[in-house]
């Protein structure tokens, strides 16, 4: 199993514009298992960002320890994929290529990527647009992109920093539903980031509440799967939960 274990984090800016340091994230601790939808949902500026990016390795932190797998995280590595509101395909590259760019660099062989690279394509309803250019593509589907291109790595774990704030709502509903499905087919660990109290409830099993970079409760979410919004919208039980985090992060 390969669990991420997030102890006591801290992280402390220095913001020379006021010429004072900024605590961002104030010990905070979080087991992830192996497996887990897990997100973490405050509002802006509560430190859900740099959380993601300590965990991604892209910054270090200032207190406490990140372990995947029991080994301390100390910067970026391809067994923690991520996904942006605005990430760059390559535009150079096709659907195809972009999505097999990862196993490629990962050494993985032809046969093997041709498999994966199809599996994930498939799933994500991207067959037909294998060999467009982003350019070619509209905006839900260059996310969807984006979202198989990690995946196709098999990390351990994905990071997903709101990645479908820059969508229309329709479209962002769309790509919500079939997140949970290829969740639930392909069960990878994911710590989705969101300000959205009900686009966090409706993905996760957990959801951690966050306010001013301190986590404020976790409420586990056993709502049934598949998820597809015309039945949650209508769920007591969703009801009851959106209301219950929402009340969390605004009171706080
Ligand atoms: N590079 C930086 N230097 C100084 N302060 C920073 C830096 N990055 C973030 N901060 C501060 O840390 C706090 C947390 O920011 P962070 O971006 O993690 O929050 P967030 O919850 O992701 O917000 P949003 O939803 O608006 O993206 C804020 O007060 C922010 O101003």
């Amino acid at each position: 199993m390969k669990n991420l274990s997030i102890r006591n984090l801290s992280k402390t800016y220095f913001d020379p514009y006021a010429g004072t340091n900024v605590t961002a994230v104030h010990d905070v601790s979080l087991d992830v298992q192996q497996g887990e939808f897990v997100s973490i949902v405050g509002p802006s500026g509560c430190g859900k960002t740099t959380i993601l990016n300590m965990i991604a390795g892209f910054i270090p932190y200032t207190g406490g320890e990140i372990l995947l797998d029991g080994r301390p995280v100390n910067g970026p590595g391809p067994d923690r994929g991520v996904v942006f509101q605005s990430f760059a395909l390559f535009p150079w590259k096709t659907v195809l290529e972009n999505v097999a760019f990862g196993p490629k660099m990962r050494g993985v062989h032809k046969a093997q990527r041709e498999k994966i690279v199809h599996e994930y394509l498939s799933l994500a309803k991207l067959t037909e647009a294998a060999e467009r250019y982003p350019v070619e593509l509209s905006g839900g589907m260059q996310q969807r992109v984006g979202v198989v291109r990690a995946l196709a790595n098999e990390p351990d774990v994905l990071l997903m920093d709101e990645p479908f704030a820059s969508v229309d709502a329709q479209t962002r509903m769309t790509l919500q539903e079939e997140l949970t499905r290829i969740w639930e087919e392909k069960r990878p660990t994911v710590i989705f980031i969101t300000h959205d109290v009900a686009e966090a409830v409706f993905l996760a099993n957990r959801v951690v509440a966050l306010s001013k970079g301190r986590v404020l409760e976790e409420i586990a979410v056993n709502l049934p799967r598949p998820r597809v919004w015309d039945d949650l919208n209508e769920d007591n039980q969703f009801k009851a939960l959106t209301g219950r985090v929402l009340q969390l992060v605004r009171s706080a």
